[in-house]
């Protein structure tokens, strides 16, 4: 469904010259639900805006719902839905009435706008409010709003950017289930982008991570969790050198620290390791007092990969 190599866009502003995407390759197969996740100023919007057609790229090549990016934008534009991070209805517009004039844009004859504004208003806990003015809505009815008006024209490939910023915890988990019902009822491929590593566990099968410009990589969350991070184990022994000593012989540990009679280290399977761990330890003749594993998340992963935390990662400062 998405298929793009070294996709990259400079931005020349002032004098200055910021490299946002640094030419990233990106597949997605049809029915996915990908995540494209990175801190504020990654380049994740810039893509975005590429692939739906809003920015031309500085170089690279992308074959787009089955349409050649370069070539044939207008053809990708039919194909595919993209809900940006504003608002697209007017604040002053009636809700069922700006979404069958939106319909009769892309074409569709009268009736059929009609039918299908009321079939989305309903799938989407609008019906009630179509007769009200986008501005009245709250925050997660407009972008309920804002998706529908994504998905009139039933694309095949929907793009949306940070769909639940500002949302409140209840709306999120709201709209996120009207997002999986785009895939599993509609059956259309999602590409969303996020900050919010809750939002990406919760709905994406696959996610990317992009920092600087570039992807640095690329998984299931829980693949990337159990690879690029593991799990956090914490041992409390009777006595810790020779516990150490025990515990480094087994490849799998990783960055092993001892503080007084606890040793902390990372292991890709904490409940298949631990166990083997407990056994070795028991040989040594070491007593083992307490044990924790924590799991990762994928903030660790982010850590583990830049040195950086996600949530306190704050903007990318411009590439150089
Ligand atoms: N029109 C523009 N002119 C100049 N620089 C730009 C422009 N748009 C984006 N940038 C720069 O490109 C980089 C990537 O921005 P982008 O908006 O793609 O990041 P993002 O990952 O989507 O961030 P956010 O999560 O804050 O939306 C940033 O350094 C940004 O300042």
């Amino acid at each position: 469904m998405i298929k793009v190599r070294g996709l990259a866009k400079t931005f020349k502003t002032r004098g200055r010259t910021v490299p946002a995407v640094q030419g990233v390759d990106i597949d997605v197969a049809e029915g996915e639900m990908v995540g494209f996740l990175g801190p504020n100023g990654a380049g994740k919007s810039t893509t975005l805006r590429m692939l739906a057609t809003l920015l031309r790229p500085s170089a690279g090549e992308a074959v787009v719902a089955g349409c050649d990016l370069l070539s044939d934008p207008s053809g990708v534009r039919r194909r595919i839905g993209y809900v940006g991070q504003g608002n697209g209805a007017g604040a002053g517009q009636r809700v069922a009435e700006e979404l069958i004039t939106q319909a009769r844009l892309y074409g569709m004859p009268a009736a059929a706008a009609r039918e299908r504004v009321g079939e989305l208003l309903e799938r989407f806990d609008l019906a009630a409010l179509g007769e009200r003015t986008a501005g009245t809505l709250s925050g997660g009815q407009r972008r309920r709003l804002d998706i529908v008006m994504g998905v009139l024209h039933q694309p095949r490939l929907i793009f949306l950017d940070e769909p639940s910023t500002a949302l409140d915890p209840q709306s999120r988990n709201n709209l996120w289930q009207h997002i999986r019902s785009l895939r599993d009822e509609h059956n259309c491929t999602v590409f969303l982008t996020t900050h919010y590593l809750d939002e990406v566990d919760a709905l994406c099968e696959r996610i990317l991570i992009i920092d600087a410009g570039r992807i640095i990589a690329e998984g299931s969350p829980d693949v990337l969790k159990a690879e690029i991070s593991g799990d956090q184990v914490t041992l409390g022994v009777s006595d810790p050198a020779e516990a150490a000593a025990t515990v480094t012989r087994e490849p799998e540990v990783q960055d092993l620290t001892t503080h007084g009679t606890h040793l902390s280290f990372r292991v890709p399977g904490g409940d298949t390791v631990v166990p083997v761990l407990m056994r070795a330890l028991d040989a040594a003749g070491v007593t083992v007092t307490s044990v924790q594993i924590q799991r990762p998340t994928l903030d660790d992963v982010f850590l583990t990969l830049t040195g950086r935390s996600l949530r306190e990662a704050g903007p990318t400062p411009d590439p150089a």
